[in-house]
Formats: structure tokens, C-alpha cells, sequence
């Protein structure tokens, strides 16, 4: 199992008329981690659940690909599609009267890959009292709960739609490292949806980023890096390099400036750079996300 492809055209999702995903041309390649990045209320939850088939599209279509089935089917109402596409929301979708081992039991029985020793031992490591009831366990262990499910799933379409948000630092940490040594073992197209952009940063191969239900880039993590650099050296001389640069952010220590530039440098650039002793750097995702989306219009400037 290399994990589902998935495709998507045109695809448009209205409330009472109002587009909340409008004209998306996607392709999200099978057996890779894929960020689905936006601001709150870009769409990125109406994309996820209409992805996993939870929602039908007003307009356009999803397509999910895969060998097994030998094309491409439409998950809304599929039973055979929506049985390998996991879908983990941090409203949880769990039955709030039914006790931890009971959720676990439905899983098992509706998730043809579900692996139950997978579970128990994550299980452990995230501290879920496995004989209390959902309803009583707390936000944090709720969504620890969620994210067992959807990791011993090990669905070839896996969709953690920022159902980890409700865990503190060091579950979220431990809920990257399982993932990814799940994700090691058993390969499949995994899509993380947040806008924790910088703590998912290092996970992920490629990223979609939305913005008022609109696609705003969609392309592999490096290449993405690669628009933009951090160049650091004394302020006067970053000053004179960077002027006709698009500038991100700026931070200044004495003589010392460190800049966040966009835009592809040329290579004449960077020797010059180099040659007066600047240091460049790879820009950071969560800075390339937070221009392209917009949040800091007013921050970027062009000298
Ligand atoms: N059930 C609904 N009925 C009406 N409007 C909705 C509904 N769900 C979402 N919306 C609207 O659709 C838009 C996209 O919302 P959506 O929840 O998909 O975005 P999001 O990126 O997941 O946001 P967040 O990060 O805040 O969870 C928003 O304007 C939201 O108000």
C-alpha cells in the first residue's frame, strides 16, 4: 500500500450560496505528507471533510485514485472509497457515551488496515484511560484519542484535520515523532491540516495553501523555501544588498541585521553577497506562509 491519490476539479463547496472552497484545481500525489495550510476560515476543514466524503461538492469534483479499486471514484457516498479515507476533526466525531475501548472496537470493525496492538501501545504512550468514557476525558485526551485512531487506522488517505490542536506541546511533539515513524513503516498519503505552519514544517513534502477558499500555491516544501532567503551580516551592507528586494521581516541586534527577502536570488546576487561576508539562509515556511496569505501586508515593503 503506497497510499491514495487525490485529485480535485474545479471543485467548489457553497453554504447558503457563500463559496467557502471556490475553483480548487488540486493534486495530491499518493504516499507523501501534504500541509494543508490557510488562515481561519480559508476552507481547509469544508476541503478536508469533502475530500474524505463527508460533503458533497456544489460544483466540480474529488476524485480519489487508486490501483486497488484501478481509477478514480467520488468519495461522497462510496462505501468502499470512505473506508480507506480516515478523517480525524478535533470536534472528534466520537460517541461521547461509549467508553474508550468501545471506540476502539468500531474502529477496528469499519477500518480494513487497523492495526489493534498499534493502538494499544499508542494508546499508552498518550495516556488515554482506555475503561472511561469519551465525555470524560479531557480536550487534550480527547484529540490524543483521535489522533490513535487515525494513526492505527493506517488508512491509505489519512486526514488529521487540526485534531491536534487540543493537546499541549510535548502530545503534539510526541504525536509528529509517532506519525512519521508510523508514516516510516507503513507509507500512505497523510494530509495535516493547521496553521501551526512552523511545527509541521519539518514533516512535510508538499503543502497546499489556501486563502478565502481559493488556492494560493500548491507545491513541494523545498521549492517553496526557495522563493525567499534570510540574509544576516552588519546592517549597512544587508542594507545596500537587500534594497531592491521584497522584504518579509527585518530584525536588527546593534550592527548586526538579519533580513527575510522573497523572490528567487540570482547567482550573481548571491556570490556578491557572499563575498562581503553575508550569511544566506533558507527562508522559513511559517514566514512564506504568512505573506502569501496575506497577514502582513502592511510588514512587507519593497526598499
Ligand atoms: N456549516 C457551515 N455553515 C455555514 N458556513 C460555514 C459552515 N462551515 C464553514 N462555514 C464557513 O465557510 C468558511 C470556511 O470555513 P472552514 O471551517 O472550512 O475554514 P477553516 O480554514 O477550516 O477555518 P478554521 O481554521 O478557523 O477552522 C468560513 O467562512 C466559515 O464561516
Amino acid at each position: 500500500m503506497s497510499g491514495l491519490g487525490v485529485r480535485t476539479e474545479n471543485l467548489t463547496v457553497r453554504y447558503s450560496g457563500v463559496p467557502a472552497v471556490d475553483g480548487l484545481d488540486l493534486r495530491l500525489a499518493p504516499g507523501k505528507i501534504h500541509g494543508l495550510l490557510g488562515r481561519n476560515g480559508s476552507g481547509k476543514s469544508t476541503l478536508a471533510a469533502t475530500l474524505a466524503g463527508f460533503r458533497q461538492p456544489s460544483d466540480g469534483r474529488v476524485l480519489i485514485e487508486s490501483d486497488e479499486y484501478d481509477g478514480a471514484r467520488e468519495p461522497y457516498e462510496d462505501a468502499i472509497v470512505t473506508s480507506r479515507v480516515c478523517l480525524i476533526r478535533e470536534s472528534g466525531d466520537l460517541t461521547d457515551s461509549a467508553p474508550v475501548k468501545h471506540v476502539l472496537g468500531l474502529a477496528s470493525s469499519l477500518r480494513p488496515y487497523w492495526d489493534q496492538d498499534l493502538a494499544g501501545e499508542l494508546l499508552d504512550k498518550f495516556e488515554v484511560p482506555t475503561r472511561q468514557k469519551v465525555q470524560k476525558l479531557s480536550r487534550g485526551k480527547k484529540s490524543a484519542l483521535g489522533v490513535v485512531l487515525g494513526i492505527a487506522s493506517r488508512a491509505p488517505l489519512t486526514i488529521f484535520d487540526e485534531s491536534y490542536l487540543g493537546m499541549d506541546v510535548p502530545s503534539r511533539n510526541l504525536f509528529y515523532d509517532v506519525l512519521l515513524a508510523d508514516y516510516a513503516e507503513v507509507p500512505r498519503t497523510i494530509v495535516l491540516s493547521t496553521h501551526l505552519v512552523s511545527e509541521v514544517s519539518s514533516l512535510l513534502e508538499e503543502v497546499v495553501i489556501l486563502d478565502q477558499g481559493k488556492l494560493v500555491t500548491q507545491a513541494p516544501v523545498d521549492s517553496l523555501r526557495g522563493r525567499g532567503a534570510s540574509i544576516v551580516g552588519p546592517a549597512a551592507m544587508v542594507d545596500e544588498l537587500t534594497a531592491e528586494l521584497t522584504v518579509l521581516a527585518e530584525q536588527r541586534l546593534g550592527g548586526t541585521k538579519s533580513v527575510t527577502v522573497l523572490g528567487d536570488l540570482e547567482e550573481a546576487f548571491l556570490a556578491k553577497a557572499r563575498s562581503a561576508g553575508l550569511e544566506i539562509g533558507q527562508v522559513g515556511l511559517q514566514e512564506l506562509f504568512v505573506h502569501l496569505t496575506g497577514a502582513t501586508h502592511q510588514k512587507v515593503s519593497k526598499r
